[in-house]
Order: structure tokens, then C-alpha cells, then sequence
């Protein structure tokens, strides 16, 4: 399938789920071996992602030196990366188990080794099992924005999705 972000004029009905976390407080890790979130995922992103007020989330990644590309700056699939990760959290604060469909970033600014990449996300809107998600992240100054991405998540049945790939890599500890 070939498609592109556009929103949706009238968004389905949304509201934070009951059990979402509380603003300020981390999401759950999706499992231990998740690339963007896993505490033992090898050569991980191990990225936090907290809620925020209604449907938005936060989250910050230091940029370190393994995930260099051009001399002293971020590598592009690095970031994408990680705005999958913070995108696709992001939709847990409706309740709604997802995988990306479409990721679209705009690369703004380099982004140096050393900094701490500080994310802003928000579900924007939600269309039977699309869920339009934007993002953006700067360096510390939220007016200066260094890059942001837009994504369609689809919604998962997560035993349906994983279940047949699970026992193989997912869900072991290396
Ligand atoms: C037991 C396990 C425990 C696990 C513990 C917890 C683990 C929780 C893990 C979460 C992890 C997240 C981590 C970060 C997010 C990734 O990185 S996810 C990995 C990357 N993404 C993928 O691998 C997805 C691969 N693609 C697919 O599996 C399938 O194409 C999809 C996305 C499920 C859709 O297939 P489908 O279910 O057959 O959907 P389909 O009926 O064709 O379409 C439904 C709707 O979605 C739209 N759509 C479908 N594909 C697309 C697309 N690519 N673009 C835009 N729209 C699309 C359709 O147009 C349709 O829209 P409407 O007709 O309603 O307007």
C-alpha cells in the first residue's frame, strides 16, 4: 500500500483510557527486546515515554555516539527510529495497540552526538483503526524544532499480530 498523512476532517470519538499513566508517568516498555524501548534489547534505543496531558506524550533520548551517521551528527534512520518508537506509544493513552502503517519525518536541523533529543507527541485523530499520530523534537529550546514526523498507526489485535512470531525472537532475553 502506497498512502500519505492527511488527517481526517472528523476525527472517531477518543478519550483517554482509564488506565493510561498518569501525566508525568512512564508507559510500560513493550517488552524487554523492543529496539526503541527494551532495557535489554542489544544496541538499543532504550527511549522513555512518558504521558502527558489529554492525548499527548513526551520523551527524551540522549544522542550518543554509536548512532552517528555524518561526522558528529545523528544518522537519519536513527532518529526515524526513534520517533517510531515515541509515535508509536503514543496511541496507548487512547488504549490502542498499534503498528506503524506510515512514517514520515522531516530532517530540519543536525542533530549533534552529545545532545539530549527532547520529543513532543500527540494522537491527533483516529479513523476506525487509524490513529494519525505528529511528533517533533528539539534540543532544549522548544521553539527551535530540529526535526518532526507525522504517522498512521494501525490497530492491532496484539495476539493475532505477534502471536506466531513471538517464541522465535520478541518475547526471549538474549
Ligand atoms: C503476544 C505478543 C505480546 C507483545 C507485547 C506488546 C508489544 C507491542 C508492540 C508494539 C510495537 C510498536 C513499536 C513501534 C512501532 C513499529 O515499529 S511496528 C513495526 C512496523 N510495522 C509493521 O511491521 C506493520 C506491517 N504491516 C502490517 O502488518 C499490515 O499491513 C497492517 C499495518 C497490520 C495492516 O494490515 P490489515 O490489518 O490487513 O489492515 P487493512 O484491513 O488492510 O487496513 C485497515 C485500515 O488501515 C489502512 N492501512 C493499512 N495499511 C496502511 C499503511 N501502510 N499506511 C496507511 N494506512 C494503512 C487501510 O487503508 C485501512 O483503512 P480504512 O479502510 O479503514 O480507511
Amino acid at each position: 500500500m502506497s498512502t500519505s498523512f492527511s488527517i481526517p476532517d472528523v476525527s472517531d470519538p477518543m478519550s483517554r483510557h482509564p488506565k493510561a499513566p498518569a501525566p508525568g508517568e512512564p508507559f510500560r516498555l513493550h517488552h524487554n527486546l523492543c529496539h526503541g524501548c527494551g532495557d535489554d534489547a542489544p544496541g538499543g534505543l532504550h527511549v522513555t515515554v512518558y504521558a502527558g496531558e489529554g492525548f499527548a506524550t513526551t520523551a527524551e533520548m540522549t544522542v550518543e555516539k554509536w548512532m552517528m551517521g555524518g561526522p558528529g551528527v545523528i544518522h537519519g534512520g536513527v532518529l526515524t527510529a526513534a520517533f517510531d518508537e515515541v509515535l508509536g506509544t503514543t496511541p496507548l493513552i487512547i488504549g490502542t495497540p498499534v503498528v506503524t502503517g506510515h512514517l514520515q519525518v522531516d530532517f530540519r536541523k543536525p542533530i549533534p552526538i552529545g545532545t539530549t533529543l527532547h520529543f513532543n507527541a500527540e494522537v491527533v485523530a483516529k479513523e476506525r483503526r487509524k490513529v494519525f499520530v505528529r511528533a517533533t523534537a528539539h534540543l532544549g529550546d522548544p521553539t527551535e524544532i530540529v526535526a518532526s514526523a507525522s504517522a498512521i498507526f494501525i490497530e492491532i489485535d496484539l495476539k493475532e499480530h505477534f502471536g506466531k512470531y513471538a517464541d522465535s525472537a520478541s518475547l526471549s532475553r538474549p
